[in-house]
């Protein structure tokens, strides 16, 4: 055990679908560790698993192979609630509560701390408002989410996951439905969190750019290739980050 520097760790893991006695292995072999403190962006083309791998690590789709700890513990063995406390996750998916306001929404992140009355302590009421504010939706409280657009909808999504307060966040795509300035404002948000909190977040992107500025550590999925982990200027020198986005090249960027 290495003392908790790593708040996940993956052994020989197996991500994809089984349908029947069909398998669909998107990525294998995987050994990955997010360390405590860091900002994490996972890249990759359309399809290569992104989003499966972020919803196995979370416990939502099935392990075909291997183990995943979170804190050193299988996150197989963890209840519901406890792992809820340590782990926050957005992802791309519709909100089926439609009647809910923005606050009720971010409220919920809440619901793993209350107790059996489902009560809600100054403390979770604290983290409510620091969430709201730290997304900058405080003039959406009120709203119905239902009459707020994807992209403010999206913000409080990230909000939610920030008033959960896990130790660990995953995020699939958190920027999806944002505009340019929201795309930066988001993702700089999620890494001055990390910086003052020493939390730890993995996102998938496609915003391949303020990924490589932004990140502690990227995580580069190729179809049919190892994953490649290193900071950005490790993959930017080896030039697996070109040879993944020659787009880049032929803007110069
Ligand atoms: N239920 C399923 N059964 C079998 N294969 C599936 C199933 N759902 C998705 N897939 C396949 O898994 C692959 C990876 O999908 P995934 O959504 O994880 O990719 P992604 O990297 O997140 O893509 P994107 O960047 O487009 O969001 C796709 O090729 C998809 O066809």
């Amino acid at each position: 055990m290495d003392n908790f520097s790593h708040i996940m760790t993956t052994t020989d893991l197996s991500v994809g679908y089984k349908n029947g006695k069909s398998v669909n292995t998107l990525m294998e072999s995987l050994t990955l560790r997010i360390p405590k403190g860091k900002f994490i962006a996972l890249l990759g083309a359309n399809g290569v698993g992104k989003s499966t791998l972020i919803r196995t690590l979370a416990n939502l789709h099935p392990i075909l192979k291997g183990e995943i700890c979170l804190k050193g513990k299988n996150i197989k063995e963890y209840a519901s609630k406890e792992f809820a406390q340590q782990l926050s996750l957005v992802l791309t998916d519709p909100v089926q509560s439609g009647n809910l306001t923005v606050y009720e929404l971010v409220e919920m992140g809440r619901f793993p701390f209350t107790n059996w009355t489902g009560k809600l302590m100054p403390l979770d009421q604290e983290k409510i408002e620091n969430a709201i504010q730290l997304c900058e939706i405080s003039y959406l409280k009120e709203q119905k989410i239902t009459e707020i657009s994807d992209g403010q909808l999206q913000k409080a999504m990230i909000a939610r996951a920030l008033a959960q307060d896990g130790e660990l966040m995953l995020l699939d795509e958190p920027t999806v439905h944002l505009d340019a300035n929201n795309r930066y404002t988001i993702l700089k948000l999620l890494r001055n969190l990390v910086d003052e909190t020493q939390k730890s977040i993995l996102i998938s992107t496609h915003q391949v750019e303020i990924a490589l500025k932004m990140a502690d550590e990227i995580w580069l999925a190729n179809c049919g290739e190892n994953m490649k982990c290193g900071t950005p200027n490790e993959l930017i020198k080896n030039g697996d980050i070109e040879r993944a986005f020659p787009y880049l090249k032929k803007l110069d960027l």
